[in-house]
């Protein structure tokens, strides 16, 4: 018989369960030149016998929340991600059956839906977000219109390299010739009109949207990136070319990094197929493109 843990204290442990929360899992099929993407937050919740860690800090029972990571990682090569249903079931399972002392297991997934943009094959629009932003100005014989748009998230699973890059003491970075492009776009343009002479025909503001917006995802899609401060500047001029009603573009892309996750201790290769989609810190790139000849006059505000 084992002793009874509870220590002497009018106390008693209630509902109680742990793991690692919000994995952020992305995994990428490569079917030639066409990719497909899950990308998948994986909560794990386990619960079971775990009385003794609660009363007297014996681990013995406790499956690291560590563990519980590593394996929705290995799981998303292993098994892949047919549906997120089919993807919890196998790690629900996977944690009841081979730890005794855990009794059950709840996984909660959210997932998040990627559109196709471009022509690549390889590019990525992130479903449902995107805000239109606009800002207008008056001064008593001026307009300028800034329109915009946020939160539009897109992402490249190939035909992205970083390497060749300033090296100091501190840098670890190791240089990559393939990796994982994505930016949630920020973009204000000014548009050339003011209203000025009086009666001069304004631009066709909603049609507009939709055509920078087609203009900065078509440069996002078909640009061959060498970092995002290469692709910033071909979706800035994209637009500008592209839109003779348009003098400047201002871009804030934060660098979303998807880390390759080191599977080998697992003894499973991961050839660019499974990634930690990081939230912070993230790298900020941010610049203007503007007409040749034209003043910048979007405000750098953040
Ligand atoms: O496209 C990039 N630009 C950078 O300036 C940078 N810095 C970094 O660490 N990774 C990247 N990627």
């Amino acid at each position: 018989m084992t002793a009874d843990p509870r220590p002497a204290r009018p106390t008693l442990l209630g509902q109680n369960q742990y793991g690692k929360a919000e994995n952020r899992v992305v995994r990428v099929v490569r079917d030639g030149a066409t990719h497909r993407i899950k990308d998948l937050n994986v909560s794990v919740a386990l619960s079971g016998e775990m009385d003794a860690v609660h009363y007297s800090g014996s681990n013995a029972n406790v499956l690291p929340t560590d563990t519980t990571k590593n394996t929705v990682f290995a799981f998303a090569k292993e098994h892949g991600i047919a549906s997120a249903e089919a993807f919890g079931i196998h790690l629900a399972r996977h944690f009841v059956t081979s730890q005794e002392q855990i009794h059950r297991a709840r996984i909660r997934i959210e997932e998040y839906a990627w559109q196709r943009i471009g022509t690549t094959g390889h590019s990525f629009a992130r479903g449902g977000q995107e805000t239109p932003t606009t800002e207008v100005a008056y001064d008593g014989e001026r307009f300028q219109v800034v329109s915009g748009l946020k939160d539009l998230v897109v992402l490249n699973s190939t035909d992205s390299e970083f390497w060749g890059y300033a090296k100091d003491p501190y840098t670890t970075l190791r240089e990559t010739h393939d990796r994982i492009l994505a930016t949630e776009v920020t973009a204000r343009w000014r548009f050339s009109w003011t209203g000025d002479p009086a009666g001069a025909e304004p631009p066709a503001w909603e049609e507009s949207y939709e055509q920078v917006r087609g203009h900065l995802l078509d440069a996002f899609a078909g640009t061959y990136s060498l970092s995002l401060q290469q692709t910033l500047y071909a979706m800035g001029s994209r637009v500008i070319e592209s839109h003779p009603g348009i003098d400047e573009v201002r871009l804030s892309l934060p660098n979303k990094h998807h880390f390759l996750v080191d599977l080998e201790p697992f003894g499973l290769k991961n050839e660019n197929e499974v990634y930690h989609a990081a939230d912070r810190p993230y790298g900020l790139i941010e610049g203007t493109v503007l007409r040749d000849g034209a003043d910048a006059r979007i405000p750098v505000t953040d």
